[in-house]
C-alpha cells in the first residue's frame, strides 16, 4: 500500500497536551510553520480506555479552523474507536490512530482502517508498552503509521521506556518505508535511542512546550532523526 504520508522523512509532532490550554491557538502557532513542526499531536482520552480525560472534537475542530493547513495527528485513547471515525473526520483530523488493545481482532482492525481511509484520513495503529507487536505488525501493510508507545498511555510528562525499542527495531527491519511513531518521554536526551532504533515520527509534549526555546528543541529532535535516516 502507498502511504498517504508520503516519503519516509523526519517528523516532529508536538503533543498539545503539554500546552497552555487557555491560549491553545497561540501555543500551536509557536511550533508550527516552515522549518518548524509539520504536525500537531492531539491526544484524545475518554477516561475509560485510559484513566484520564483530555479533550475531544470541538478542540480539534477549532484547531482546524485556525490552522487550515496543519496536519492534525490524532491519537485516540478510547474504547470503541470505530464510533469516532466520522466525528473526527468532520472535525478535521488528518490521521486517526487507534489502539490495537481497543479492538476485538485483527480483522475488526482491518475494517476500521478501511473506514478511516474512506472517511478521508490516514490511519495509524498504536500499541501499549506491554502489548506484543504481533497484532499491530499484521496491520503494518494496510496502515499509514504504527505508533509504538514509549510510556503507558494516559498522561504526559512520564519517563521514556527504552525496553520498547525492540519493537521499533523489529518493525523497521521488516518495513523500511513505514512511518513509525514513538510517543512518551521523548526529548533531546532520549531521541537518539528512538531514532537509532528506526523511529521517524517523534511525539514530544513536555520537552517542546516546557522549553525556553521550543524551536531549538524541535530542531534537535528533527536533526537526530534525519541523521539516522541518512
Ligand atoms: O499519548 C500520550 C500520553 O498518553 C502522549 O502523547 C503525551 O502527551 C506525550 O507527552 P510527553 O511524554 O512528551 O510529555
Ligand atoms: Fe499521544
Amino acid at each position: 500500500m502507498t502511504s498517504q504520508l508520503g516519503q519516509l522523512r523526519a517528523v516532529v509532532s508536538p503533543s498539545i497536551l503539554a500546552a497552555d490550554f487557555t491560549r491553545l491557538g497561540d501555543e500551536c502557532a509557536t511550533v508550527l510553520g516552515d522549518g518548524h513542526a509539520e504536525w500537531l499531536h492531539c491526544d484524545v482520552m475518554d477516561g475509560a480506555f485510559v484513566p484520564n480525560i483530555s479533550f475531544g472534537f470541538p478542540i480539534i475542530s477549532s484547531l482546524r479552523k485556525r490552522f487550515p493547513d496543519a496536519f492534525l495527528d490524532c491519537h485516540l485513547m478510547v474504547e470503541n474507536p470505530g464510533k469516532w471515525v466520522e466525528p473526527l473526520a468532520k472535525a478535521g483530523g488528518s490521521l486517526m490512530t487507534f489502539h490495537i488493545e481497543a479492538v476485538e481482532s485483527v480483522d475488526a482492525a482491518r475494517v476500521l482502517v478501511d473506514a478511516i481511509h474512506d472517511a478521508g484520513m490516514a490511519a495509524g495503529v498504536a500499541v501499549k508498552p506491554g502489548t506484543e507487536l504481533a497484532a499491530a505488525g499484521d496491520l503494518a501493510d494496510v496502515v499509514d503509521m504504527v505508533l509504538i508507545m514509549t510510556v503507558e498511555p494516559g498522561f504526559g510528562g512520564q519517563s521514556f521506556m527504552p525496553e520498547t525499542m525492540t519493537k521499533v527495531e523489529t518493525l523497521r527491519a521488516s518495513h523500511p518505508q513505514l512511518f513509525i511513531q514513538v510517543d512518551g518521554g521523548l526529548s533531546p536526551k532520549t531521541v537518539d535511542t528512538a531514532a537509532a532504533a528506526g523511529a521517524n515520527v517523534i511525539v514530544a509534549g513536555s520537552a517542546v512546550f516546557k522549553a525556553d526555546d521550543r524551536l531549538a528543541v524541535i530542531d534537535a529532535l528533527l536533526g537526530s532523526v534525519s541523521a539516522s535516516l541518512a
